[in-house]
């Protein structure tokens, strides 16, 4: 299949600083892509350059087979096809919604409707704009970017100011822009509950570099290193003693497990251990375990475990 976006060794330099240091990756058509990197890592820069709102220093962008022209080249900044929704954007205040949507519409009723019930702003027409919360904001911003027809949708942190409602509606808002409206979106988070569940592919960016593409399992499972590893949840460094107690010989390298790689007996032939501190997390309890001079974290569903427990170990 040919890629709807071909990002080829992008770079971006301000004065001496790198701030997006050769980047290169492709976007199948309706393929869900997150850039994914703790603040500062270049993400917003990425999009700009994607979306033709920031100048590269080297490098291009092809959409569709064609060069996407940087703002320093053109009068009017950004792509026809292309909707982009920053971070900061503002609805102007005062005005009812629909006269906002009808300033940007190009479609007719039927698909207008269609619209507003798939970004569930339906019942907010007739509001005025400074009478919203964040979270409708958001889709009505969305829906303003929706009504010019994009190929390729690219959301800057959608998720980072909503309640866990707001951020469920809205991830049911994209999974319907893709399956019912057939646009791609290519988003950016720093938050795995987001980006795990939603992506096929990941991209994780620090210090403007790209550090890991995969899938999220590949993320998840087998990150590169200890910071891809910890932008995906809690993670385990286990060293070559300590794996070696469990059996597996690592080659003298220390290893990334998760939580929910190791479980927790009253009884067995697991390694021995002492639970430090049990904590809740709603579906699940985690217990930081003693195992000779290390602390293992491990995740487990039962409540039956108290500071202080002899437990056995085991991988799970
Ligand atoms: N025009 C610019 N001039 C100088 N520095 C810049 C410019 N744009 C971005 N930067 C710097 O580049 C780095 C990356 O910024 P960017 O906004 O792309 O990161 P980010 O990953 O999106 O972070 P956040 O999630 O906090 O927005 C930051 O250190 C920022 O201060």
């Amino acid at each position: 299949m040919k890629a709807l976006l071909e990002v080829k060794n992008v770079s971006k330099k301000v004065e001496d600083r790198i701030i997006i240091d050769d980047i290169s990756f492709e976007q199948q058509p309706l393929q869900k892509i997150a850039i994914a990197g703790e603040s500062g890592a270049g993400k917003t820069t990425l999009l700009k350059i994607i979306t033709g709102n920031a100048q590269p220093t080297g490098g291009i962008i092809l959409f569709d087979g064609e060069r996407v022209i940087g703002p320093e080249e053109k009068l009017m900044p950004g792509h026809k096809k292309m909707g982009y929704l920053s971070q900061h954007y503002e609805l102007p205040n005062h005005y009812r919604v629909e006269e906002l949507i009808w300033f940007e519409n190009r479609l007719d009723e039927a698909a207008a409707n269609q619209l507003f019930e798939i970004c569930r702003i339906d019942h907010l027409l007739q509001r005025k704009t400074n009478y919203l919360s964040g979270g409708e904001k958001q889709r009505i911003a969305l829906c303003m970017l929706l009504v010019k027809q994009p190929v390729l949708l690219v959301l800057d942190e959608p998720f980072s100011n909503l309640d866990p409602i707001h951020t469920n509606t809205l991830k049911d808002v994209l999974d319907d822009i893709t399956a019912r409206l057939k646009i791609t979106c290519t988003l950016t988070s720093h938050d795995p509950h987001d980006t795990l569940s939603w992506a096929d592919e990941i991209l994780v960016v620090k210090d403007g570099k790209l550090l890991q593409k995969g899938s999220p399992q590949e993320l998840y499972y087998k990150p590169v290193n200890e910071y891809v590893a910890g932008l995906f949840g809690k993670y385990n460094l286990i060293k070559p003693h300590i794996a070696g107690l469990f059996g597996i010989d690592t080659k003298g390298n220390a290893i990334m497990t998760r939580p929910e790689n190791f479980r927790i007996y009253k009884t067995g032939s697991g390694v021995k251990g002492v639970i430090k501190k049990i904590s809740f997390w709603g579906s699940f309890y985690e217990a930081e375990v003693v195992v000779d001079d290390a602390k293992i974290i491990v995740r487990s569903n039962s409540n039956e475990w108290r500071d202080g427990d002899k437990v056995f170990v085991g991988i799970g």
